[in-house]
């Protein structure tokens, strides 16, 4: 297949707080997104994964520094780059950020076709304004958004709206790898549904070329990327296709992290949470070892000495001491056990007790995508 647009290998990133610590909050990632991929980023707050979005982008202000590793870009290896090289050639045109709430930072004294001249003008300073008005004009009418928008102040425009328009200004460019910070996130349903399908576009139309949606809501990727990766304290944990991560998730953190989220939608209200005991550690001092072994029901002493190291399996890999055999084990002994735990609570009426260990059920999540993908589809 195609080369990888984006290649990270082995970046560490970390804070440096006025106190002088360092808070590792990416450490040693790895992976690669080729054209027309869709990866998903998904983790409980405080994993790392904006600080992995900022890392991705360059964006090395203080309090963040890069410590090492590389992030290429189409073959080129951005922190070779100095900043203003990164600002002309990278930013907005091979690698787009939209961050956690960015509909809420655009300027509300500016009109919409504002900010859209205001992107040309730095990377296309020949392109007269009425030019410019026409390409936005004609992007809008692709994307299903009305023209009327670009004349508008953001306050004008509902939270929905807003964060399309976001969206299309942010990609104006057309850049190979779209990198989307909880999109979704704040918005009814309805306007999560247009996010989704405005994205879905935008590839289909190769306005970009891939895309990374990040999200704390791991059941909600399954609508919108072919892959997934999950982090944990700084680390890539897990990663696998939609399907593996969302239905066979192998990882116990993954496993956990799939029976504790709520997911607002259709068909998910009934599923039953059960949060995850502990905290992630702190990032100051991580732990040697599995860093998830403190809240890890499996955990054994080995768990806490050494490295873990990565076991790739079936095209996917996880990080864990335990091989897939006996994962498979625990799981098949584990849905034994939620079956008698059940005929016990149908007797005596304690359903609410019932919750599950991991995984949701499988036709819930289809019922969502395939509500997803009929609002898609109009
Ligand atoms: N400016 C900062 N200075 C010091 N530490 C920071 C700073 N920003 C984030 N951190 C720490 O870095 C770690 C990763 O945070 P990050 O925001 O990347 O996580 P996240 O998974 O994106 O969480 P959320 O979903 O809540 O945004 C956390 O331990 C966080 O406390």
């Amino acid at each position: 297949m195609n080369q990888p647009i984006l290649q990270v290998s082995g970046l560490k990133t970390y804070y440096r707080t006025r106190l002088k610590e360092n808070v590792f909050a990416v450490d040693g990632v790895e992976f690669g997104l080729k054209e027309g991929q869709t990866l998903g980023i998904a983790g409980e707050s405080g994993c790392g994964k904006s600080t992995l979005a900022l890392s991705l982008m360059g964006f090395y202000f203080p309090p963040l520094h890069y410590g090492s590793g590389s992030i290429r870009i189409n073959g080129t290896d951005i922190m070779q780059l100095n900043k203003e090289q990164l600002r002309s050639r990278v930013l907005g045109k091979e690698i787009a950020y939209i961050p956690q709430a960015a509909m809420n930072a655009l300027n509300p004294t500016l009109r919409i076709i504002r900010f859209i001249e205001d992107i040309m003008k730095e990377h296309r300073p020949e392109m007269k304004r009425s030019d410019v008005r026409k390409m936005a004009t004609e992007r809008f009418q692709s994307l299903n958004l009305s023209p009327d928008v670009l004349d508008m102040y953001p306050n004008e425009l509902s939270g929905g709206m807003k964060q399309r328009t976001v969206i299309a200004i942010s990609t104006i460019l057309n850049p190979n790898v779209l990198i989307a910070d909880e999109p979704t996130s704040a918005l009814d349903v309805t306007s999560q549904k247009a996010v989704i399908r405005l994205l879905k576009d935008l590839l289909k139309r190769k306005v970009i070329k891939s895309l990374v949606f990040i999200t704390h809501e791991l059941p909600l990727l399954y609508h919108v990327t072919d892959e997934i990766m999950v982090m944990y304290a700084g680390e890539i944990v897990e990663r696998g296709t939609a399907e593996q991560m969302i239905f066979n998730p192998l990882h116990p953190y993954t496993r956990k992290l799939m029976g504790s989220i709520i997911v607002p939608e259709e068909g998910m209200k009934e599923h039953k949470l059960a949060a995850i005991p502990g905290a992630p550690p702190n990032l100051k001092h991580v732990p040697e070892g599995c860093r998830f072994a403190e809240r890890c029901t499996l955990v054994t002493d080995e768990c806490r000495q050494g490295k873990i190291e990565n076991i790739h399996v079936d095209g996917r890999i996880y990080r864990c001491l335990l091989t897939p055999e006996m994962l498979e084990q625990i799981r098949e002994q584990e849905q034994d056990g939620h079956v008698e735990q059940e005929a016990v609570n149908e007797e005596s009426q304690e359903s609410e007790q019932n919750q599950e260990e991991s995984g949701l059920n499988k036709e819930d999540v289809r019922d969502v995508r395939a509500d997803t993908d009929d609002i898609a589809d109009q």
